[in-house]
């Protein structure tokens, strides 16, 4: 795949970029490895400074840096912008709490002791050049929930960002270094996905993230596996949304209409999967059905757009085959199902939702990158768990019940990185993010993201000292 920018809106290519050669990917990584020598010396109060200047500068760059996502892939300026203002909070928040979440940890006295030490304790200290590798569909913020922790742990960063935001991808490496980040701590590398691999078996590079689909996933986990290091996965996700007797309605009819829209639908968290109780499924479905047929797709450089283009031609005819399945074996397309007759150029697809999807259906087990929602209906609290987990994926999962307990058996038995009650998910730097299952392994932001790339070092002194 070419580098370059394309706007999703009208298909035109708007600017190409040269892959870097051998050559130029070599003095990023001498830079990135020089760059770590200097950077882990460096103490908290530094790193913060500069990480709240990154932070300052993006939140000045707000419009600017909205306005190039949506023209490389698509989404509203509206939710760009509020991409933009997620990216501040999370550098201010790491800038602020690193800290104290790399502070020394003391084990207990007596398990001090046991272990016939004077004294011990646990120090979190960086790991090196890291490899980030990125998707296309949060262009700032997949970036960002990597850098700021990473950076702020004394680790360098080298981003290999999809093929499609390219202008993006070198706007981060400028912002860091506008910040004052000395040379070489935060790169984009401007490669293809072919040189991947190449990357993950140099010495330099000490271990790699990937937010992306499952193959990539497997792909990266295979190489760094044999290279022995580590690696966070973000993969996919088709979250389930339970709708039980309990719930506001009205509130879970809003929130899932957001919760399967937002970004188009190019949300690995974004819900797919509507499992609805027998008792509320009539008047979910028909105020959903509604809601869903009533949001504006269009130009994402309007005001009162909802719904933006896909981001590439293909994630629209991959869309568009698992809906074609999934009616051609016996669902039905309640609103949308196929291309919006008005809009002509560009990625568009119409908000859509399926019923009587069965398991011979490919939407029942893949992952749906775009506007369409499948509504199951069940019987009961134990055939919507059964269905809710009857997935290879486990990144996240929302239920509506105001009834406890309830909600004490969903957060047992939910398989996911996360279980969300009466709303819906969403990341934010203070919470883990991470899924089970081929949704990945590894945790994102709050303490436990940063902590994944640093050695939890123990500190051992034998009775002599
Ligand atoms: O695509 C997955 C990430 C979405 C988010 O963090 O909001």
């Amino acid at each position: 795949m070419a580098i370059a920018t394309v706007n999703p809106a009208t298909g035109e290519t708007l600017k190409t970029f040269e892959p870097h050669n051998a050559g130029e990917i070599e003095e990023r990584l001498v830079r990135a490895e020089r760059a770590f020598r200097e950077h882990r010396l460096t103490g908290f109060a530094e790193r913060s400074r500069l990480m709240h200047r990154a932070a300052d500068l993006l939140e000045e760059d707000q419009d600017a840096a909205a306005r190039m996502m949506t023209t490389e892939m698509g989404k509203p300026l509206a939710a760009a912008r509020a991409e933009a203002a997620k990216c501040v909070k999370a550098m201010r928040w790491y800038a602020e709490h690193a800290e104290a979440q790399l502070a020394d940890e003391h084990p207990a006295p007596s398990d001090v002791a046991d272990s016939g030490a004077a004294r011990a304790f646990v120090r979190y200290r960086p790991l090196g050049p890291v490899l980030a590798v990125m998707p296309w569909n949060f262009p700032l913020w997949q970036v960002v929930r990597f850098a700021a922790p990473a950076l702020m742990a004394g680790n360098t960063g080298l981003l290999k960002h999809a093929s499609n935001v390219p202008q993006t991808a070198l706007y981060l490496e400028e912002l860091f270094r506008r910040a004052g980040f000395p040379e070489g701590v935060f790169q984009t590398l401007l490669v293809g996905s072919d040189a991947i691999a190449g990357l993950l078996r140099d010495e330099r590079i000490v271990a790699a993230t990937l937010t992306g689909s499952e193959p990539a996933g497997r792909s990266v986990a295979s190489i760094a596996g044999d290279e022995i290091k580590k690696t966070v996965l973000e993969l996919g996700g088709s979250d389930p949304y339970l709708v039980l007797p309990s719930a506001d309605l009205d509130k879970a009819v809003r929130t899932a209409v957001t919760a399967r829209v937002q970004n188009a639908g190019q949300s690995c968290i974004a819900a797919k999967r509507f499992i609805v109780h027998t008792d509320v499924y009539d008047t979910f479905t028909a105020r959903f059905v509604e809601r869903m047929s009533a949001l504006k797709v269009g130009d994402p450089t309007a005001d009162d757009t909802d719904v933006g283009p896909l981001s590439s031609a293909q994630g629209r005819s991959d869309l568009e085959e698992l809906v074609d399945d999934a009616t051609r074996r016996g669902a039905t397309a309640q609103c949308g199902g196929g291309r919006p007759l008005h809009l002509p150029d560009g990625w568009y697809y119409e908000p859509t939702v399926l019923t009587g999807v069965t398991e011979d259906m490919r939407i029942h087990r893949e992952e749906a990158f775009g506007p369409v929602a499948s509504v199951y209906r069940v019987d009961s609290l134990d055939e919507a768990v059964e269905l809710a987990n009857g997935t290879s994926f486990g990144l996240s999962s929302n239920a509506w019940t105001r009834d406890s307990a309830e909600q004490e058996r969903l957060t047992r038995d939910l398989e996911a990185g996360g279980v969300f009650f009466n709303g819906m998910t969403a990341s934010h730097p203070g919470l883990p993010f991470g899924g089970v299952k081929r949704s990945g392994y590894g945790r994102e932001l709050a303490g436990h993201g940063i902590r994944e790339f640093c050695n939890a070092t123990t500190v051992w002194f034998g009775p002599e000292e």
